[in-house]
């Protein structure tokens, strides 16, 4: 259970954004919608502890993650959310593989190269597990950005507007590979995102 408790933030010289209480059951899937600029990406870094609100609370499964220090914020946020950027973010220098172990590593999990492999076949790409990021094409990418997501199983799945740049077909099989791989993985899945062609299959929406 994940839960937003009065949440507002404001940026140095802006105005206060405000935050309607949220509460996201375990397994629930949610489109978090709102136009460009309405706070989105605040919002969902507010969720996962990367910015402090000006007030408030969110609580995942019972650890409100404000009151943690920083580093056993970010051990957390390894262990229990994992997050789909817009773009892929990974080390460049490091191979696919490489790239993976450090996810387990900085959520200080042990290393498991059964799980690793386990979720690159399922993503199907464990035969570009010893390239390099610019090897790969950018739908191969986006998957490795899934499969950095949801290796270390976390409560929730976050992917920030992980369709809006592509063509209809490609944004189809993201949302595919999302939902599959939430499926797999047990996740509560929260998708933000301003493109209204993905929205049939959740049946619960936060609107901003
Ligand atoms: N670092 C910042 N400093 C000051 N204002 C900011 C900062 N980041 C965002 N804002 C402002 O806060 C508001 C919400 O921004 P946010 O990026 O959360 O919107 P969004 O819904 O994700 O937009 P988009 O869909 O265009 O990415 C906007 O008015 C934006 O200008």
């Amino acid at each position: 259970m994940i839960t937003l408790k009065s949440l507002s933030h404001s940026y140095k010289g802006g105005q206060t954004i405000e935050f309607k209480d949220w509460h996201i059951k375990t397994n629930e899937r949610w489109l978090l919608l709102g136009n460009s600029g309405s706070g989105k990406t605040t919002l969902l870094h507010l969720m996962t502890g990367i910015l402090q609100p000006s007030a408030g609370e969110v609580n995942i499964n019972g650890t409100s993650i404000y009151s943690l220090s920083s580093k056993s914020l970010d051990q957390f946020r390894g262990q229990n959310i994992g997050i789909v950027f817009q773009r892929p973010h990974l080390i460049g220098s490091l191979s696919i593989l490489e790239n993976l172990i450090i996810v387990q590593r900085f959520a200080n999990l042990a290393k498991d190269m059964a799980r690793i492999k386990e979720v690159l076949a399922s993503l199907d790409i464990l035969d570009k597990q010893n390239a390099y990021p610019a090897q790969l094409s950018q739908g191969q990418l986006q998957r490795v950005s899934i499969a950095r997501a949801v290796l270390n199983k976390p409560a929730l799945l976050i992917a920030d507007e992980p369709t809006s740049s592509l063509d209809d077909k490609n944004a189809f099989a993201v949302l595919d590979l999302l939902l599959t791989q939430s499926e797999l993985n047990q996740t509560t899945l929260v998708v933000a995102t301003h493109d209204k062609r993905i929205k049939d299959p959740f049946s619960n929406t936060y609107i901003l």
